[in-house]
């Protein structure tokens, strides 16, 4: 029998069509099974045929019923292979158009099979041949052809490149190129060297033992190419794969992914960083896969940051690993706050009990009033915070000495006595009552975990970013020092809680263990550039605290509309606008469930939900993760779109009271440095709301826009 195996492209076609479709794709896979190569040429029902006019002499298609057929790439003439890529499934007339256009080709560097639409770059070409030749520039004038054919550029491909522009022509062209070629050439746009394009690219790409000259074999370059065919083992395999809910995550990871995800040992803590949707979380769960594979009785702690969100990891990693109930008992998935409590719970049963954020403001305040103190309450929150829980300083001694980085205003001895009084009245209150802070907690659980030994041999994190140093310490705590100890995932783009650290104090240092995702598979490359440019006017601090981060060679492969910016003239306009885009989102295809609505606070949300449900459409509040089952447009805080997707965002209420909102200011007199770092965490919080959005993305106000998307050229007033 011959090899079966799926390209990732037959995938987007079979998702989209109807379940009698379905059962056909299914009964004509089976085939391929069952039969013999000559009795699938001789095989009726199937009636494998070539393809007229074909680019590529190897394209065949198949019968799925009398209007569906499936396009197949199978061995040309001289090639042993034994195998048949089903690369698409469209109706009729399409299914031979779009085969007709098609080229499959072995990539000369990475080996991999790719695919381009050769007859449409063909004409393309002489077109851009002529504008070019009057440009001011070449895009790629630098780089020499020797150097791209190193990098895998083959003639047709470099004739195109020889009349690229600028990077919006290489979008022009992106669908049309084969794929390791144009993820070559994004790279080189962003001015990255060849060098660095071959060693973070190809290489990882290009088989270890692959022979100096490439012999045309299609099963070689078939199983070179795992981020985006998947070979079919037998019957089951096939069964499984097109009955389950199609997960492209699960099968197809980007080489950049599989290599983060699936190196046997690291020798220590790993970082992964990356901008939204660059598949971070995707990683982190395939490396616990890796992980449990390894050693039968190893334990892993799976951590992120709001229970909402571990509610989804649980989801995801069930799906991960097929429900496999073994290795699901071996992970425990948690927020740390959780797990810190948990530890602290299991050894004393009357713990005290954790209080919120306003609790706390309302004792600082007290202990303000009752000591006569020269400082805010602001300020004794986020010394306590960021210096105190921050550096773990139990006694005053330690305090009067101690670095206070990240602090914009000098404190002498006296002061830092008064500021240690004041601590000590904080923590007296907080015992008087049986209460401690979530951070707190966090510090026993630490001193705990040390005391008695660690719980887990592995521990895996997702949303690194907002992690607070007490926090740290529980993991550090959770696992010895020493191979695969820690996995952390995160993107400091993404902070918007005040954390900040510098996580080789901290025991976690990543130094040479540093990798960085750069493909968005969610959203497209329009919202990705909208958005981006909320950051342009910022920098901000790399994930372990040493130095930048910076999204630059972050891209989408994903083409959609403009993200749209409106301002209104009252709020009353703006929400009855939104009414109108979701009404219309929906006449268009979407799901209620698909479409997330955002705001900086629930008042907003609140009269947005009214308006929506007095139009008869249904509305779900989330507070995190809501089943995809549950009907109704999600309506969510900034804060609670962490982590989540849709396939359409509106972020409503944009103005310059609510983003920044005064009040979670610091005044830049009473802290420069904490003023700065509260504003970069509003403008972040707007970032992560926008790039929820996978296909389309509204942003609105009413009255004077938000300094952070006014200098944004869409936006304009109505
Ligand atoms: N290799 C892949 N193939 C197909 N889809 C993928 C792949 N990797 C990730 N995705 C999809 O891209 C989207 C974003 O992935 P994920 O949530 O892992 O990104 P992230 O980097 O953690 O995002 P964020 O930081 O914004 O929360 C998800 O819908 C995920 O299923």
């Amino acid at each position: 029998m011959p090899q079966l195996a799926l390209a990732q492209s037959f995938w987007d076609g079979y998702e989209k069509v109807e379940k009698p479709v379905r059962a056909g794709v299914k009964k004509a896979m089976a085939k391929f099974q069952q039969l013999t190569v000559a009795e699938l040429h001789a095989d009726k029902g199937l009636h494998l045929e070539s393809v007229e006019n074909a680019r590529d002499q190897r394209m065949r298609t198949i019968r799925i019923n009398d209007f569906w057929r499936g396009v197949v790439l199978a061995p040309g003439p001289g090639d042993e292979s034994d195998i048949f890529l089903l690369v698409n499934v469209l109706p009729h007339d399409d299914a031979y158009g779009w085969a007709a256009k098609r080229l499959y080709s072995t990539n000369s560097a990475t080996r991999g099979l790719e695919v381009r639409n050769a007859v449409a770059i063909d004409q393309l070409t002489p077109l851009y041949e002529q504008a070019a030749r009057s440009a001011p520039q070449l895009l790629f004038a630098k780089i020499s052809d020797g150097a791209l054919r190193e990098l895998g550029v083959d003639n047709q491909v470099l004739r195109a490149v020889r009349s690229i522009v600028d990077k919006a022509q290489l979008e022009a062209f992106a669908t049309l190129l084969p794929e390791d070629q144009l993820e070559v050439l994004q790279y080189l746009a962003e001015e990255f060297s060849p060098e660095d394009v071959y060693r973070d690219v190809v290489a990882h790409r290009r088989p270890a033992d692959a022979p100096a000259e490439h012999v045309d074999n299609l099963a070689t370059a078939v199983a070179n190419t795992p981020a985006r065919i998947r070979l079919i083992a037998g019957p089951d395999e096939l069964q499984e794969a097109l009955d389950q809910p199609f997960a492209a995550w699960r099968v197809f990871l980007h080489p950049s992914q599989r290599r983060v995800a699936y190196r046997t040992s690291y020798g220590g803590p790993v970082q992964v960083t990356g901008g939204p949707g660059t598949g971070k979380t995707v990683a982190a769960l395939h490396r616990v896969k890796h992980l449990l594979s390894r050693d039968e009785s190893s334990r892993v702690l799976l951590t992120t940051y709001t229970n909402a969100l571990a509610a989804g990891l649980r989801d995801s990693l069930d799906l991960l690993l097929d429900g496999d109930e073994k290795l699901l008992r071996r992970v425990d998935i948690t927020t740390v706050d959780a797990h810190a409590t948990g530890v602290v719970r299991a050894h004393d049963a009357r713990a005290p009990q954790p209080v919120g954020d306003r609790e706390q403001r309302h004792l600082w305040t007290n202990v303000v009033r009752r000591l006569n103190l020269p400082f805010t309450e602001q300020f004794l929150a986020q010394e306590y915070r960021h210096v105190i829980l921050g550096q773990n300083l139990r006694d005053r001694v330690s305090y009067l000495s101690a670095p206070r980085r990240g602090r914009g205003t000098a404190l002498g001895p006296a002061r830092r006595n008064l500021l240690w009084d004041a601590v000590e009245l904080f923590e007296q209150s907080l015992r008087k009552g049986g209460e401690i802070t979530h951070l707190g907690i966090c510090a026993r659980a630490a001193d705990l975990l040390a005391e008695h030994g660690p719980t887990h041999q592995h521990v895996v994190v997702d949303e690194a970013q907002d992690l607070h140093p007490a926090q740290w310490r529980v993991l550090r705590a959770v696992v010895a020092p020493g191979p695969d100890d820690i996995f952390l995932t995160g993107d400091p783009h993404q902070r918007i809680y005040d954390s900040r650290v510098s996580l080789t104090s901290l025991g976690v240092a990543t130094a040479g263990r540093s990798f960085r995702l750069r493909v968005n598979y969610r959203s497209t490359e329009e919202i990705l550039t909208w958005a981006s440019k909320l950051l342009a006017p910022v920098t901000v601090d790399a994930l372990d605290g040493d130095g930048h981060d910076t999204l630059a060679g972050y891209r989408s492969l994903l083409r959609g509309g403009r993200p749209e910016a409106q301002g209104y003239s009252s709020q009353q306009d703006e929400v009855a606008a939104l009414v109108e885009q979701v009404r219309s989102w929906v006449d268009g295809g979407l799901s209620a469930s698909e479409i997330g609505v955002c705001a900086r606070f629930n008042l907003l949300l609140d009269k947005a939900e009214k308006q929506l449900k007095s139009s008869g459409i249904p509305v779900l509040r989330v507070r995190g993760q809501a089943r995809a089952s549950e009907p109704g447009v999600r309506l969510s805080t900034m804060h609670a779109m962490k982590g989540l997707e849709f396939r359409a965002v509106a972020v409503l209420g944009t103005t310059a009271g609510a983003l920044p909102f005064a009040r979670e200011i610091t005044p830049a007199e009473v802290d420069p440095l904490q003023h700065e770092a509260d504003l970069l965490r509003e403008r972040c919080l707007l970032f992560v709301a926008c790039t929820r959005a996978r296909e389309a993305l509204r942003v609105s106000w009413s009255g004077e826009p938000s300094p952070f998307v006014a200098h944004i050229e869409q936006a304009g007033s109505r």
